[in-house]
């Protein structure tokens, strides 16, 4: 086998229960033809060649054996190998790829091999490891995470213009049982992923990639081979499609990728200049394994009945099928070559897709056998030929219909997205207009209120004057709640003028001034008032602090040393003090001198316990602050 040239081999599957068992499609194995009746003239026959075909009768051993064993010492010499299984739906790509625990499939053979050359070499040298993706739209998926997981993976290209998936789970295998647990699973996940997913299994191309390290003591090498098993996507005709778009732009995914894989092995084996691998995820995700030195096998899976069989679609495997019996692995002699028989008329169409998608011309022309001739031309090379310009003319119109659609579904959406940001966009000013309104209602109440407070203020000045004119301490003789009102509004004007976009400090610190004559032994104010006119005076910025809910009710609670304030409180407790006082002295416990100097720690806290020089109990001042 020359290098770049990819050998394509065809298989014949046995009838299966509802299908007709006619001759439609015969297999010429010692010449490595395939015949098959034409759809539209059943009298005349269509001839292919193959590098190898295989009747109905072939077993996956022989299979096996014949083309796919002898691509392991290539592996292990450090090449890249890939087997492709092709064909319509239910034609055995699956069975051929993978098989069943009767009937294993190349998948699980190749491993077994592996395994067992490693065993005939030096154990600590090689190992092996796994990956598993499926190519879905386009779209690569990892196949050794759980499904829920499987997220799109990203495809891209390394320093070296080599295309890589990234994040794609490899784990290594050392046994079978390793691999068929993974296998398994990653079955079982494809499955379950193809029904939540809505997509079938048979609707995605999987690829297996076995990896084999290996350091060579006698090249003092370390070699990395690969080999890809890959399960493709059934190529069935676009026009069972329907008319559901989703399944059109799956439909054109599936035909974009085979038919560009079929012009890129058409291209190498024929030495064209340009291979297209670039032209889908598939060839360009597989191009290190097509072409250059790598070495390709692809299995044309045949079905020997036209009629698509009543299979459920998204049926993969069941993972209890996957339990591959080691028996049967084992390596056996390869039987002869066996004959073939077929019988019984049927239409040949899937069979004559399959062959076209290669490159075949009726008679064999474009032999993938490097060149070959044929031996023999087919007389009805014109009447496949408009099968295939029918099948192209059929996928260009999916084609379009997919854009149509897509472009219609695509303009929805900004019609759709267009009236959401309309929408939010009217949302968003009548926002703003409520707030827009409730600040005027806000506004409103707070000129209101200014002004109230400007009246009491000025109504209260005039009383105040009042008094003044007649007696200088009118102030002090104000009630308590009056002082306190008028500080309070002196204070909230005070604080009007500094919290104002433009703060007037020397009208705040006239306001305050005025307030503290109501509320002259507040210690706050005097403090704030002295850092007031420092500010003023250094012409720094003066920051007012929030009022809290503790200077609130300071606020409010009675001011100090007024004549009449809380008298019947401070009443009850002189009474009551005078009488612990009395029988304190009457018990001869009373020392006096602590009472009229308490200790410096005590201070503090009995500050606002005093007697006046009268043996009276009076309350001090000082703890009935009025914060600003
Ligand atoms: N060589 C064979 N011998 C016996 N049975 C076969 C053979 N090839 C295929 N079959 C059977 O034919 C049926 C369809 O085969 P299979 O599922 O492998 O087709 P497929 O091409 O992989 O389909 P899909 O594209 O849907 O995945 C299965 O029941 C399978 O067991």
């Amino acid at each position: 086998m020359t290098a770049r040239e990819v050998k394509v081999v065809a298989r014949l599957r046995p009838f299966i229960s509802s299908e007709c068992n006619d001759d439609s499609v015969e297999v010429f194995p010692r010449d490595g033809t395939i015949s098959v009746v034409n759809p539209r003239s059943p009298s005349e026959r269509f001839k292919f060649t193959f590098a190898s075909c295989y009747d109905q009768t072939s077993t996956q051993e022989e299979i096996f054996l014949n083309e796919v064993q002898p691509l392991i010492d290539h592996v292990f010499e450090g090449l890249v190998c890939t087997v492709f299984a092709y064909g319509v739906t239910s034609s055995g790509k699956t069975h051929t790829i993978q098989g069943n625990a009767d009937q294993p499939g190349i998948i699980p053979r190749v491993v077994n091999a592996l395994l067992e050359t490693k065993k005939s070499m030096d154990q600590g040298t090689i190992s092996f490891s796994l990956s598993y993706m499926e190519i879905y739209r386009e779209e690569a998926y990892d196949l050794l995470v759980p499904r829920e997981t499987a997220f799109k993976l990203p495809i891209r290209e390394d320093p070296s213009g080599k295309i890589i998936v990234a994040n794609l789970t490899e784990k290594e295998i050392s046994s079978f049982q390793e691999f068929e647990k993974l296998f398994s699973i990653a079955c079982k996940g494809r499955s379950t992923g193809a029904t939540n997913l809505n997509h079938a299994s048979s609707r995605s191309h999987a690829i297996l990639c076995l990896t084999v390290s290996r350091f060579d003591p006698q090249t003092q090498k370390a070699l990395v081979g690969k080999i890809n098993l890959v399960d493709l996507a059934g190529s069935e005709n676009n026009k069972l499609t329907g008319n559901d778009p989703f399944r059109m732009a799956e439909s054109a995914a599936i035909n974009k990728s085979l038919t560009v894989l079929g012009q890129v092995v058409h291209a190498l084996n024929t030495t064209a200049s340009r291979i297209p691998y670039r032209d889908s995820k598939l060839t360009r995700l597989l191009q290190d394994a097509l072409g250059g030195s790598a070495i390709g096998l692809l299995i044309c899976n045949l079905a020997p009945d036209t009629r698509p069989l009543p299979k459920v679609h998204f049926s993969a495997h069941a993972p209890s099928a996957l339990r591959f019996k080691p028996a049967v692995l084992a390596f056996r002699p390869l039987p002869g070559p066996s004959r073939i028989s077929l019988g019984g008329p049927s239409n040949p169409a899937p069979a004559i897709a399959s062959l076209n998608a290669f490159g075949f011309n009726g008679g064999g022309r474009h032999s993938l056998r490097g060149g070959e001739e044929a031996s023999e031309l087919d007389a009805k090379v014109q009447v496949q030929q408009s099968v295939t310009d029918l099948d192209e003319k059929i996928s260009r119109a999916v084609q379009q219909e997919v854009e149509r659609r897509l472009a219609e579904r695509e303009a929805q959406e900004r019609v759709r997205l267009q009236e959401l940001e309309q929408r939010e966009l009217e949302r968003a000013a009548e926002r703003r207009r409520q707030e827009e309104e409730q600040r005027a209602i806000l506004m409103r109440k707070h000129d209101e209120l200014n002004r109230l407070l400007q009246k009491t203020l000025r109504k209260a000045e005039k009383e105040n004057q009042k008094l003044s004119d007649g007696d200088e301490d009118a102030r002090t003789t104000l009630s308590p709640k009056r002082a306190k009102k008028l500080a309070t509004a002196y204070l909230s004007l005070g604080r009007e003028c500094l919290q104002s976009n433009e703060p007037d400090y020397n009208a705040a610190l006239r306001l305050w001034q005025q307030a503290e004559t109501y509320i002259p032994e507040n210690k706050t104010l005097k403090k704030r008032i002295t850092e007031l006119e420092i500010a003023i005076r250094e012409g720094v910025p003066y920051k007012i602090s929030k009022r809290s809910k503790r200077s609130e009710r300071l606020v409010e609670s009675p001011v100090p040393n007024s004549p009449s304030g809380s008298r019947d409180h401070k009443e009850s407790r002189r009474l009551r003090l005078a009488a612990r006082l009395s029988k304190a002295k009457e018990r001869g416990e009373l020392d006096l001198s602590l009472i009229r100097t308490p200790s410096p720690k005590k201070q503090s806290k009995e500050r606002d316990v005093n007697v006046d020089s009268g043996g009276e109990m009076v309350l001090s001042s000082e703890s009935n602050l009025m914060e600003i």
